[in-house]
C-alpha cells in the first residue's frame, strides 16, 4: 500500500512513518519543514520505497502532485499551538482547515480510498462529562484551534460520504515524547536551561490533562486503522489518550528532579480561572473505551510518558 503522510517530518508524523516504513508501507511525506526537519525522517532519505516533497499545503498544486498513485492518506500537517489562536486566528484557520479543504479537493477522483486524520480533544471545550466519549455533545470547542479542527472533521465527513473514500479521526489528548519541539514538557525543559533557580508556570498550575507518549499514539492509529479497514464503515472517530491524567505543578515536578533541579515554582495565575491561555481547557481527560475495544491500550501511563519524554528531551541536548 502506497500512503502520503502529511506533516510527516513533524514529531507525531515522523514517528508515524517510522512505523509505516519498518512495516513495509511505500510512504510519501509532505511537509513545509515550518515546524518539521528532516533531521526527523533522514533514516530514511535515501531508502527506496520512500519518497520526500517539500511544500506548503496552502497551495492547490502541490498538493494535487502528492496525492498521485497514494491509497490512503495520513494527514498530520498542522500548526498544533493551541496558544496563538487569540493573536493569530488566520493562521490557525489556514494550517488547519484551509489545507484541509485543499486536500479533500485533491482527493476527489484520486486513487485515495482512506483518509486519517489527526483531530484533537479540543472540540470538546470544557467538557461536562469526564472521560469524554467521542459521542459527548453540544461539541463547543473554546479555541479557535479546537474550532479549526472541528471545522476540519465536519469537511472530511462531508466529503467521505458524498465522493465515496472512507476517513477515520483521531482525537488526539496531548502526545510527548521524544523530537517533539513544543509544549509544556519542553518549555519547562527550556526555562530551566536559562533559569535553575526559578520556574515560570502559566496559570495555576492545577490544569490537568491525560498524555499520551507517542509511541502508543503511533500503535494505536495503525492498530485501529487496520481493524476500520476490516469494518467497513464509511466515517468513523476515536479518542487516544490514557486512563489516567496529570496537573501542569506535577509535570513541573518531574522535570526538575530529572534536572536534578529544586526551583522555585512561579505561578503566574493565567486568565479566566487558572488556565494558562485563552482557550486552554483546564480539565481533560477522553475515554478510550471505544479504542480499548478494539484490543489497543496505552502501555506507558500519563505519569510514566512525561518522564520518559522528560529524558528523551534532555538526552538529546
Ligand atoms: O510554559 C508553559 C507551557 C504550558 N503550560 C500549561 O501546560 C498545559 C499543556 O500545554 P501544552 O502547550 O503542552 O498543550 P495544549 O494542552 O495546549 O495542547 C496540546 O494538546 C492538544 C490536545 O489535547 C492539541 O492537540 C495541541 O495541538 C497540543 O499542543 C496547559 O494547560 C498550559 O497552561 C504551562 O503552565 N507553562
Amino acid at each position: 500500500m502506497k500512503v502520503l503522510v502529511t506533516g510527516g517530518a513533524g514529531f507525531i508524523g515522523s514517528h508515524l512513518v517510522d512505523a509505516l516504513m519498518e512495516r513495509g508501507y511505500n510512504v510519501r511525506v509532505l511537509d513545509d519543514l515550518s515546524a518539521g526537519s528532516l533531521d526527523n525522517i533522514k533514516r530514511w532519505l535515501e531508502h527506496e520505497g520512500f519518497e520526500f516533497i517539500e511544500g506548503d499545503m496552502r497551495k492547490r498544486e502541490i498538493v494535487e502532485k502528492a496525492v498521485e498513485g497514494v491509497d490512503a492518506v495520513f494527514h498530520l500537517a498542522a500548526n498544533p499551538e493551541v496558544r496563538i489562536g487569540s493573536q493569530s486566528p488566520e493562521l490557525l484557520y489556514e494550517t488547519n482547515v484551509l489545507i484541509t479543504y485543499n486536500l479533500l479537493n485533491a482527493m476527489r477522483g484520486s486513487s485515495v480510498r482512506y483518509l486519517i486524520f489527526t483531530s484533537s480533544s479540543t472540540v470538546y471545550g470544557d467538557a461536562k462529562i469526564i472521560p469524554t466519549p467521542e459521542d459527548y455533545g453540544p461539541l463547543e470547542p473554546i479555541s479557535v484551534y479546537g474550532g479549526a479542527k472541528l471545522a476540519a472533521e465536519a469537511l472530511i465527513s462531508g466529503y467521505a460520504h458524498t465522493f465515496g473514500f472512507r476517513a477515520l479521526i483521531f482525537r488526539l489528548a496531548n502526545i510527548i515524547g521524544e523530537r517533539s519541539n513544543h509544549g509544556v514538557i519542553y518549555d519547562f525543559i527550556n526555562k530551566l536551561r536559562r533559569n535553575p533557580e526559578e520556574l515560570e508556570i502559566l496559570g495555576d498550575g492545577t490544569q490537568r490533562k491525560s498524555y499520551l507518549h507517542v509511541s502508543d499514539t503511533v500503535d494505536g492509529m495503525l492498530h485501529i486503522f487496520e481493524h476500520f479497514g476490516k469494518e467497513g464503515k464509511t466515517y468513523d472517530a476515536y479518542n487516544l489518550g490514557n486512563n489516567d491524567w496529570i496537573t501542569v505543578r506535577e509535570i513541573a515536578e518531574i522535570v526538575s528532579e530529572e534536572m536534578k533541579l529544586t526551583p522555585v515554582f512561579r505561578f503566574t495565575g493565567g486568565v479566566d480561572g487558572g488556565r494558562g491561555w485563552k482557550g486552554d481547557v483546564k480539565f481533560m481527560r477522553l475515554s478510550i473505551e471505544k479504542a480499548k475495544k478494539t484490543g489497543w491500550k496505552p502501555k506507558l501511563n500519563s505519569y510514566e510518558a512525561v518522564r520518559r519524554t522528560v529524558k528523551e528531551l534532555l538526552s538529546h541536548r
